[in-house]
């Protein structure tokens, strides 16, 4: 039986194609570029043909460049970008119109008219989720009321919704099979998180007619195989879990208490809550985890909209370094920021702020304040706002939190992840395979066709790369927290 697994890593800014053997060591990778659309101020478009074309490039290319063919993958796992929505033509396959990335804000104003009806308190309690443009929801909502004719034939069952796991698993079974796995759908304000379903009252309030959404699946099992004509013989798709489930479920944090950061374009910390959905009281959302039988699993998350981001920012925007990797030298070359704080709330504040309004800023601007103190400033911000999920998270939460596992591309950063362990004291943990979405969303596929006979198995190949220790007193620490703090509150 083949042992190769084929995870596809669609997510924000790049198409990525990663092939592991069991051993979770990477085989090959193949990535390509995604172009970011910005039409309008606050909107940002993908073209989901080019997802889709750009995806299965890398996909293929990834399995030649191991030296195997089909035959030689046991099965494809999906994750991606969440939120992200397409709405397309059944039986052409053609999308009606751009996919709305999750970046996208011109849904705020359709998020107040829910809020001022008074409808937030039902969203959160079915959903885990609050009234935000960052959802799939209002997105799917905008499509239908904007494209002529939509509703209409979205109830005659003529176009389909998904996400971007449903766009893929679409195009990859040339048009047989239209589901989104559970996590996935429980970032779309549609789905009630308790019973795993979408839920027709949130349906009617949003004016969604039930026949355009997909299957709901778990994100561990045989799905369906792939169309033959694109990988020369059929292959298994077998996971499917949103990057951020995916990522959660890569660092093997299964049980209750455990924590990881992903440190992307934004950063998206998640703590595994168990079989309990428990309700945030200091911001945060609750969502589904990753499901690999009948038992439903939750985590509570974070988001940050900007983290890595505002290293491309300095990079592209100010021209203060050639390429992200050189912020950790010049950030370095300063003891501290000299007073600066740097709020990178260019599209508005995530958790624990869900402030659509707020605009970034630089504060604290002395005449001594240069390249360097701005760069660590910007460097700072990203361990700051992630210290803000974390401490939300441990305030919510009744499991004492040992470690910070990490991951994504911004955790190559040392002194990012120094500053993280000194903000939170605790200790900050990167693994030796960093690539844990995809390694998440390989191990969903593994796991449903034998490749490992349970989770403890593939967890036992989980290798720790580096710990950062905390360095700095707790007083310190509170010290910096309530100078940023007061900062974010002159962006809001
Ligand atoms: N050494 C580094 N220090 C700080 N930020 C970095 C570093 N390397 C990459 N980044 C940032 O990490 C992000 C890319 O990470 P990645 O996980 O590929 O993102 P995504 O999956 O969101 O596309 C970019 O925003 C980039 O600016
Ligand atoms: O593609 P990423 O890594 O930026 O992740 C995006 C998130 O899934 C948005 O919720």
């Amino acid at each position: 039986m083949p042992h190769a697994l084929l995870a596809l890593d669609q997510g924000t800014t790049s198409s990525r194609a990663i092939v592991f053997d069991a051993d979770c060591r990477v085989l090959s990778i193949a990535q390509q570029e995604l172009p970011q659309n910005y039409p309008q101020p606050g909107w940002v478009e993908h073209d989901a043909k080019e997802i889709w074309r750009g995806q299965l490039a890398c996909a293929q290319q990834a399995i030649a460049q191991a030296g195997l063919t089909a035959q030689g993958i046991a099965a494809i796992g999906i994750t991606n970008q969440r939120e992200t929505t397409v709405l397309w033509d059944r039986a052409t396959g053609e999308p009606l119109a751009p996919a709305i990335v999750w970046q996208d804000r011109r849904t705020a104003s359709l998020c107040s008219e829910l809020k001022a009806a008074e409808h937030e308190a039902l969203f959160r309690q079915r959903t885990g989720l609050v009234l935000d443009p960052y959802f799939s929801g209002t997105k799917l909502r905008w499509l239908l009321d904007t494209i002529p004719d939509a509703r209409r034939r979205a109830e005659r069952c003529e176009l389909a919704f998904g996400t971007i796991d449903s766009w893929l698993v679409w195009q990859l079974t040339g048009g047989r099979v239209h589901v989104s796995d559970i996590s996935n759908a429980s970032r779309t304000l549609m789905c009630n998180i308790h019973t795993g379903d979408w839920d027709d009252e949130l349906l009617a309030i949003l004016a969604i007619p039930r026949a355009v959404l997909p299957r709901i699946c778990r994100s561990s099992e045989v799905i369906a195989e792939t169309d033959a004509s694109l990988f020369g013989a059929p292959v298994r798709i077998a996971g499917i879990a949103g990057d951020q489930q995916a990522a959660l479920f890569g660092q093997t944090c299964f049980a209750p208490g455990r924590v990881k950061n992903t440190y992307g374009t934004g950063c998206f910390a998640l703590a595994h809550t168990g079989r309990e959905a428990p309700a945030s009281r200091h911001g945060l959302i609750t969502t589904r985890a990753a499901q690999l039988d009948n038992t439903a699993g939750f985590a509570l998350e974070g988001s940050v909209f900007v983290g890595g981001a505002v290293v491309q920012w300095l990079r592209d925007g100010l021209g203060l370094i050639r390429s992200a990797a050189d912020i950790e030298a010049l950030a370095a070359s300063v003891p501290d920021t000299g007073g600066v704080h740097l709020v990178p709330a260019f599209t508005g504040l995530g958790a624990p702020y869900w402030n659509a309004d707020a605009r970034g800023a630089i504060v604290g601007l002395t005449r001594g304040s240069g390249a360097a103190h701005i760069a660590r400033a910007a460097l700072e911000s990203i361990a700051l706002q992630s210290a803000e999920l974390v401490l939300a998270m441990q305030a919510d939460s009744p499991q004492a939190m040992s470690e910070l596992r990490v991951d994504g591309g911004a955790c190559a950063n040392n002194l990012l992840m120094q500053m993280q362990a000194d903000l939170l004291g605790i200790p900050v943990v990167r693994p030796v395979v960093q690539e844990t979405t995809a390694l998440g969303a390989a191990a969903l596929a593994g796991l449903a066709v034998g490749v490992w006979p349970d989770a403890t198995a593939f967890a036992s190949s989980w290798q720790c790369e580096r710990v950062f220790t905390p360095a700095i007193s707790r007083d310190e620490a509170a010290t910096r927290l309530a100078s940023w703090r007061s900062a974010v509150q002159r962006t809001l």
